[in-house]
């Protein structure tokens, strides 16, 4: 579902990954697990298309997807969930999950929100509330609804756990095992184990750009 061949990106003319080689196979959830600054929002970023990498091939879906834009990517039915959230706090909670289909059409717009407020009845509950009215682990359990407004193919989760209560964690954890089950491709990013450990069918160690994949357990 998702390939990265030997991928290189610089920022600002700084080479930050190196040679990265990563696999994703459909209906897997797999971990890039590494500390902070060793290139996981870089990845992320590269995968959405956010950056050019300077060479190598990023694949979604049988599909070089190197040099499309964003756009492209939601097309692709593909939903990245930043690490800093970035909500609009002005806007009500449903009008942030909203916000990518102003931007592209979204199949079943209403039958999609109805699903993901009955994977998140929660979420459904403060939805006529401003963004910036709630805590910052209700805020990512908005930015994972929004994400998968336009990401019912492929998930991409940026450190989903950092920063977040222990009993918001565990309730993130539980929606994302309902995710997993349903059979969503997701690639999502955390410092160490900690949080995912039970979910991921693979992983891969990221270090200084490089990455290598972890041997299971
Ligand atoms: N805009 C930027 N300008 C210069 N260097 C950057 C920029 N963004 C990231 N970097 C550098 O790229 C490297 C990888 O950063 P990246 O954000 O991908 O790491 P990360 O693993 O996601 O860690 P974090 O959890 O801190 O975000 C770091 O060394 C960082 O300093």
């Amino acid at each position: 579902m998702l390939k990265f061949e030997n991928i290189n990106a610089s920022i600002a003319g700084t080479p930050i990954l190196r040679d990265v080689n990563l696999n994703v196979e459909k209906g897997t959830m797999v971990g890039l697990i590494g500390r902070n600054g060793a290139g996981k929002t870089t990845s992320l970023r590269t995968v959405m298309g956010l950056l050019k990498p300077t060479s190598g091939q990023v694949i979604i879906d049988g599909q070089d997807m190197t040099v499309e834009g964003a756009y492209e990517r939601a097309a692709l039915h593909v939903g990245y969930m930043p690490e800093d959230r970035r909500l609009v706090p002005d806007l009500t909670v449903e009008e942030n999950i909203l916000v990518p289909a102003w931007a592209n059409e979204i199949p079943n717009l209403t039958s999609r929100l109805a699903w993901i407020y009955e994977l998140m009845p929660e979420v459904e509950a403060f939805s006529s509330r401003r963004a910036l009215q709630l805590s910052g682990g209700q805020q990512k359990l908005v930015a994972l609804a929004r994400a998968l407004m336009s990401g019912s193919h492929l998930l991409l989760l940026d450190e989903p756990f950092e920063g977040v209560a222990p009993a918001l964690s565990r309730r993130l954890a539980s929606v994302l095992h309902t995710l997993k089950d349903e059979g969503l491709t997701v690639l999502l990013s955390e410092s160490d184990y900690t949080h995912s450990a039970d979910l991921l069918d693979a992983g891969y160690r990221i270090e200084r750009g490089s990455v290598t994949p972890i041997e299971q357990h």
